[in-house]
């Protein structure tokens, strides 16, 4: 198996303006994700998650260590990434096809062909027929499979995903759950992505990567070996509820301390 993505030793220290000191976000955080992977990462709230996803992506320097991808040390951010966040961020004054083919338009794809690409992946989310359509005609779920498509389009090496259906309802939440497996398996690509939601994390990983509380590191890497391809009803086999205990310990394990400490 080819390594996509490493992580070796990495520290964050953000300058800390209440304290005039330095918090320490993330200490010698070490990982790899395969080729064609999906990795979830959890872990209790503010132990890092979002600052190594932005350490992925190029948008923060590590103080300490190097992220390799494809065997290339990352410094800033490169169209080899893509990012889908929590908030849509959809050009309002522009169409889904518009959305999809802006990145490839800013690095001179001849629109034709852009617009073919997009076509593709317009299609893989399940958006055909909705080309022309504005960000305020779509719903929540719908905006966010444009997200995906405009990620995809530019044949990343790895998708970086940040709580990427957290401002879903639970129902939408779980059909896109669903509908990502099928993209996935469909594109190949490498993801890493990060969530607050234990089941979310098994239900879409080959691993889980638990984050110890701050200073985050790997507490542990849990398989998820279940079999592929995935439907909702996994959600209630007994192999997926035993996961889901582990892993809820594990993050306990993590809050326990910080409780006691607060109280
Ligand atoms: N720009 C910043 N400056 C200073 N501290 C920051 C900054 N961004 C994040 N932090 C702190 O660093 C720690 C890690 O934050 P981060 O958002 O990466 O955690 P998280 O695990 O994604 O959190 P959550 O689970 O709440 O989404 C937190 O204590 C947070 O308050």
């Amino acid at each position: 198996m080819t390594i996509k993505l490493e992580a070796h030793r990495i520290g964050l220290e953000y300058g800390d303006p209440e304290s005039d000191g330095r918090l320490v976000a993330l200490n010698d955080v070490s990982l790899s994700i395969h080729e064609n992977e999906f990795v979830s990462i959890v872990g209790p709230s503010g132990c890092g998650k979002t600052t190594f996803l932005s350490i992925v992506d190029g948008l923060i320097r590590a103080t300490a260590g190097q992220i390799l991808l494809g065997g290339t040390p990352v410094s800033e951010p490169g169209p080899d990434r893509a990012v889908v966040f929590q908030d849509s961020s959809l050009l309002p004054w522009r169409t889904v096809l518009g959305n999809v083919v802006f990145g490839l338009e800013c690095i001179g794809v001849r629109p034709s062909e852009a617009r073919e690409r997009a076509a593709h992946y317009i299609e893989m989310v399940g958006l055909r027929g909705f080309e022309n359509r504005y960000s305020y005609q779509l719903s929540g779920g719908m905006q966010q499979r444009v997200n995906l498509a405009r990620a995809l389009v530019m044949d990343p090496q790895i998708l970086l995903m940040d709580e990427p259906f957290a401002a879903l309802d639970a129902q939408t939440r779980e059909l896109m759950q669903e509908e990502l497996l099928n993209i996935w398996q469909a594109s190949g690509k490498t993801v890493l992505f990060i969530t607050h939601q234990i089941d979310e994390a098994i239900f879409l990983s080959d691993r889980v990567i638990v984050f110890s509380a701050r200073p985050g590191r790997v507490k542990e890497s849990v398989d998820i070996e279940l079999d592929r391809p995935r439907s909702l009803k996994l959600k209630r086999d007994p192999r997926f509820h035993a996961y889901e205990d582990r892993i809820w310990s594990l993050i306990q394990e993590e809050e326990k301390p910080r409780a006691k400490a607060a109280g």
